[in-house]
C-alpha cells in the first residue's frame, strides 16, 4: 500500500460504504475497514496516505487508534470524525495530534478538501525523509540545496553542470539565500574538491591591506612587512577562491584582479616576479552588477569576464512552496545539533511558516528553526510579534477577534454553524480560535441566558 490512499475506518456499515463511495467518486483510492485493529496493520513508516476514522467505535476507539498510529509514525495524518457538536472530543483529538476532524454530518466536499491538504502534508514529510536518506552521498546537492520549486530544480541542474566544469562563476542572490552554500557545492563537485576552498569577504577587508592580503608581499614591500608572506590567492592553489561581495572590491584593485583572472598569474607586492596561479574563482554579489557598472563603481571588463557562468539563487519569496520543506529540514538539523529528538512540527506551523515573509532568506529561516527547537518561538506566535509595535497590534487584533467570536457564540446560544457562517470563517478555524481563546460555547450560552433572564 505505497500509493496515496485513504484508509477509512467506521464500524457503521452504511456510513462506511457511502463515505467510501463518495471519496472514490472524488478521485481517491479508498480502503475501508470496520475496525481500527484491522486498519492498523496497513500503517507503517512509509505509509503515504491518510487515515480517516470515526471517534466512537466499539473495540478500539478513534482516540486509541490515533495513539497507536502515532506510536508507529507520529507524522501520519489522522482525520477523526466526531459526533455533531462534540467540541470537547474534537479539541482533545487535535491536542493529541490528530491532523484534523470533521463533524457529522459532513459533505464529501468538505472531507475531500481536508484529505487533499493532509496528503500534501504527508508528501512533504516523506520527501523530507527521503532527502535525509540521500545525505552522505558525494553528490548531495539535493540535500544542500533542497526545494521542489522549478527555480531550485533549475539551480541544482546548473550547479551540477557548472560545478563539473572549471569555469569561473558569478553567483547573484539576496542576502542569506545560500550563495556561499552554492559556492562550496561548486567546489566539491569539481576536480578541485580535495584542494583548499578559501573564502574572502571583499566587503570586510580594510582597503589599505587588501592588496597584500590577496597577493601577498615580499619583505620590505611596505613599512611593517618584515617577512615575505603568501597572499590568500596563493593559499588557494589548486583549489577554489570565493570572493564574497565582489561589488565591494575597490575600483583600483578590480583592474589588478582582472589581470589575475585573464592571465592566471600574480605578482606579490614589492616583487617583479610573476607567479603562476592555478585556482578557480567564484564571486558573489547581493545585487546585479550592471547598475554598478553604469554608476562607475564596477569595471565593465571585469563584469564581462565574470559573467561567463552566472548562477542566480532565488530568494524564498520566489519559491514559497519550498519554505515549509526547508524549515522542516533546518529544524531537524538543529534538533540533531542540540540532541533533541522530541521536536515536532505541526502542519499548522508549517503552513504558517510558508506564508510568512523571510527577507533574511535561509539565514533568517535557520534562525527561526533554532529558536523553535530551543522553545523560544511559540507555535502560535504571530509573525508580527517580532516587530516593534507589531506585538501590540497583534494583541489588539486577537482581543478584538476574541470579543467578536464570544459575542457571536453567546448570540446564537452556543450553536456553532451560524457563528462560523456569520463570521465567514471555516468550522475548523472557529474551533481553533475557541481553543486558543479558551472559549466554551456552553458557558457563553448560559451566560447570555442569565443576562436575558436578568
Ligand atoms: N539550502 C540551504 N540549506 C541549509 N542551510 C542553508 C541553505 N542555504 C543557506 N543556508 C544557511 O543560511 C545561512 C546563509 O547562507 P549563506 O552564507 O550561504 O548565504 P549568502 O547568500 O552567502 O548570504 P550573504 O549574502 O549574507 O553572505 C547559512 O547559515 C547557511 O548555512
Amino acid at each position: 500500500m505505497s500509493e496515496s490512499r485513504v484508509l477509512l475506518v467506521d464500524d457503521e456499515e452504511e456510513l462506511r460504504h457511502s463515505s467510501a463511495q463518495a471519496l472514490e467518486l472524488a478521485g481517491f483510492r479508498v480502503d475501508a475497514f470496520a475496525s481500527a485493529e484491522h486498519a492498523l496493520e496497513f500503517i507503517g513508516f512509509s505509509f503515504s496516505g491518510v487515515v480517516i476514522s470515526d471517534i466512537r467505535m466499539p473495540g478500539m476507539d478513534g482516540m486509541t487508534f490515533l495513539q497507536r498510529i502515532r506510536e508507529i509514525d507520529a507524522e501520519v495524518p489522522v482525520i477523526l470524525v466526531t459526533g455533531h457538536g462534540d467540541v470537547q472530543l474534537a479539541v482533545r483529538a487535535m491536542r493529541e495530534g490528530a491532523y484534523d476532524f470533521v463533524e457529522k454530518p459532513f459533505t464529501a466536499q468538505t472531507l475531500a478538501g481536508t484529505i487533499r491538504r493532509a496528503l500534501e502534508w504527508r508528501g512533504l514529510v516523506l520527501e523530507n525523509r527521503r532527502l535525509r536518506a540521500v545525505a552522505g552521498k558525494r553528490d548531495d546537492i539535493e540535500q544542500r540545496l533542497p526545494g521542489r520549486s522549478q527555480a531550485m530544480v533549475d539551480l541544482r541542474y546548473k550547479v551540477r553542470a557548472i560545478g563539473a566544469s572549471d569555469a569561473d562563476t558569478l553567483i547573484i542572490g539576496e542576502t542569506g539565500v545560500g550563495k556561499e552554500v552554492v559556492a562550496r557545492a561548486l567546489h566539491d563537485l569539481s576536480s578541485r574538491a580535495n584542494s583548499p576552498f578559501i573564502a574572502i569577504n571583499c566587503a570586510a577587508l580594510p582597503e589599505t591591506l587588501i592588496e597584500s592580503e590577496l597577493f601577498g608581499h615580499e619583505a620590505g614591500a611596505f613599512p611593517g612587512a618584515l617577512r615575505p608572506r603568501y597572499g590568500k590567492f596563493e593559499h588557494g592553489r589548486g583549489g577554489t577562491i570565493l570572493l564574497d561581495e565582489i561589488g565591494s572590491m575597490p575600483f583600483d584593485l578590480q583592474a589588478k584582479f582582472l589581470r589575475v583572472l585573464q592571465e592566471r598569474v600574480i605578482t606579490r607586492l614589492g616583487s617583479n616576479e610573476v607567479v603562476p596561479l592555478d585556482v578557480r574563482f567564484v564571486a558573489t554579489s547581493k545585487v546585479d552588477l550592471e547598475p554598478e557598472v553604469a554608476a562607475g563603481r564596477f569595471r565593465a571588463d571585469l563584469l564581462y569576464r565574470l559573467n561567463v557562468a552566472t548562477l542566480r539563487v532565488p530568494p524564498l519569496a520566489q519559491r514559497r512552496s519550498d519554505i515549509a520543506l526547508l524549515f522542516m529540514q533546518l529544524v531537524r538539523e538543529s534538533a540533531a545539533r542540540y540532541g533533541r529528538d522530541d521536536v515536532e512540527i505541526s502542519p499548522a506551523l508549517a503552513s504558517e511558516i510558508g506564508e510568512r515573509d523571510w527577507p533574511g532568506n535561509v539565514r533568517e529561516l535557520r534562525n527561526a528553526a533554532e529558536r523553535f527547537v530551543l522553545g523560544l518561538e511559540a507555535e502560535q506566535d504571530d509573525a508580527t510579534s517580532e516587530r516593534p509595535n507589531g506585538a501590540r497590534l497583534a494583541d489588539k487584533v486577537a482581543a478584538f477577534e476574541k470579543s467578536l467570536i464570544a459575542g457571536a457564540l453567546a448570540a446564537h446560544g452556543g450553536a456553532l454553524k451560524p457563528v462560523y457562517e456569520s463570521l465567514g470563517i471555516s468550522r475548523k478555524t472557529l474551533y481553533e480560535k475557541m481553543q486558543k481563546f479558551g472559549l466554551d460555547k456552553r458557558l457563553l450560552a448560559a451566560e447570555a441566558q442569565r443576562d436575558d433572564d436578568a
